[in-house]
């Protein structure tokens, strides 16, 4: 990576403001997964046992600019405290005199998790006042929030304009993994993109099929495919605005010489919450009355034998309605191949990490994205402002 990183700099007895992101999943006020703020853990240790005065800031939530209790970092600062296994302030406040106080009452060490920063209006639309504000309470800032990067707000990017910034290790490691495999990747190198809307796709769809050897297609999005070939899909789900689009990225594909694989065989159900008079049929075989709910056995034997023979597995979004059990065996099937497969696999963050988390397979990959809509993003070859703004080496 040509940005600098914590470990490229002096943090001794410095003010550090950490961006992270704790915006993990809570029910009724829990954590029920906590993986981003363990993940975080490298970096605030690396600053403790360096003697920094360490000053993190998330966000939780889309608040929109105003407190919202529910929204507060009190769950996400106590898990950390138990991880730590040591104290961590909390302040109440985004910025102001308060913090003020709490920052200048730290010791070498000593770790404080300022409030949702989205609950202050200027964090999402990058106000210069807001990033000046936060950039004034420390000497160093070091981004480590890999999941918000493809956001340009105060906390992510506007402070990376007046006090010297850096990359946390789990920003690094994230930038390494996931582009050594985009800038370099083992071959054959499948990609496999589900989950539900082809719109949110199509700019990593048309950059996998440029990059990697096979590409497979599976969930919500393959039926804007199958309708674009002209067969009856039922009730399921289409964009059909993008019906010409899917037929150019098939002809792309061919045109490549990359093999593009769509289900040939689909599961479907009267009604997608639960299985209702649920059958396997081959792709011309949709009753008007059914959606599609998750690919095949066939596919699925299709599917598994080409990850098997990958070196690289880049896997994002789901290939069913894999919270409801019966419509789970394609993406279980899709997430055991990656498990049992010699390839690197890398899996791009949001569903796909959470069904990998729910088979109990997660240990089994070689990377699991902490960034949902930012690995997306890094997929298609953008530029994340969080990184872009971070001091070169
Ligand atoms: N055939 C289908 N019909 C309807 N919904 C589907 C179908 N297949 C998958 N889904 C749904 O798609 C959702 C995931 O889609 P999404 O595009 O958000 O995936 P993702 O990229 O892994 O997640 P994230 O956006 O969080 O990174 C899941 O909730 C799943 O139930
Ligand atoms: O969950 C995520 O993908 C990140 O935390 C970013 O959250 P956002 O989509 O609300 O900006």
């Amino acid at each position: 990576m040509n940005k600098k990183s914590v470990r490229d700099v002096d943090v001794a007895g410095k003010k550090v403001f950490v961006r992270v992101d704790f915006n993990v999943p809570l029910e009724n006020g829990a954590i029920t997964d906590d993986t981003r703020i363990r993940e975080t853990l490298p970096t605030i240790k690396y600053l403790i046992e360096k003697g920094a005065k360490v000053i993190l800031a998330s966000h939780l939530g889309r608040p929109k600019g105003e407190v919202v209790e529910e929204l507060r970092l009190t769950p996400a600062v106590a898990r950390l405290s138990e991880l730590l296994g040591k104290p961590v302030a909390k302040a109440d406040e985004v910025v102001g005199a308060s913090v003020q106080a709490q920052v200048d009452a730290l010791k070498d060490g000593d770790v404080l998790v300022l409030e949702n920063v989205r609950f202050h209006p200027g964090e999402e639309s990058n106000d210069v006042e807001l990033a000046k504000a936060f950039a004034s309470l420390a000497d160093l800032f070091v981004n480590d929030a890999f999941g918000a990067a493809h956001r340009a707000h105060a906390s992510t990017e506007g402070i990376a304009h007046h006090i010297p910034a850096v990359s946390g290790l789990l920003m690094e490691k994230e930038l390494d993994v996931l582009g050594k495999a985009l800038n370099n990747p083992e071959r054959p190198f499948t990609a496999i993109v589900g989950g539900s809307k082809v719109k949110d796709k199509i700019d990593v769809i048309n950059k996998m099929i440029e990059i990697a050897d096979n590409i497979i297609i599976g969930g919500g999005l393959s039926y804007t495919f199958f309708k674009a070939e002209g067969h009856e899909i039922g009730l399921s789900l289409c964009d059909n605005s993008k019906l010409d689009l899917v037929l150019e990225f098939k002809e792309k594909a061919k045109k490549l010489g990359k093999t593009f694989l769509l289900p040939v065989d689909i599961v479907v159900s009267e009604d997608f919450k639960s299985a209702v008079n649920m059958d396997i049929v081959g792709i011309d075989g949709i009753p008007a009355n059914k959606e599609g709910v998750d690919i095949g056995p066939k596919t699925r034997e299709i599917y598994a034998e080409v990850i098997k023979n990958s070196k690289l597995v880049v896997w994002n979004g789901p290939m069913g309605v894999f919270e409801v059990d019966d419509f789970s065996n394609g993406t279980r099937a899709v997430a055991q191949a990656c498990a049992d497969t010699a390839a690197y696999t890398v899996i791009g963050g949001g569903d796909s990490a959470a069904a990998a988390e729910k088979f109990h397979l997660a240990d089994k990959m070689n990377h699991i994205s902490t960034g949902g809509g930012a690995s997306l993003e890094f997929m298609e070859g953008k530029q994340l402002p969080g990184v872009v703004a971070l001091n070169d080496k």
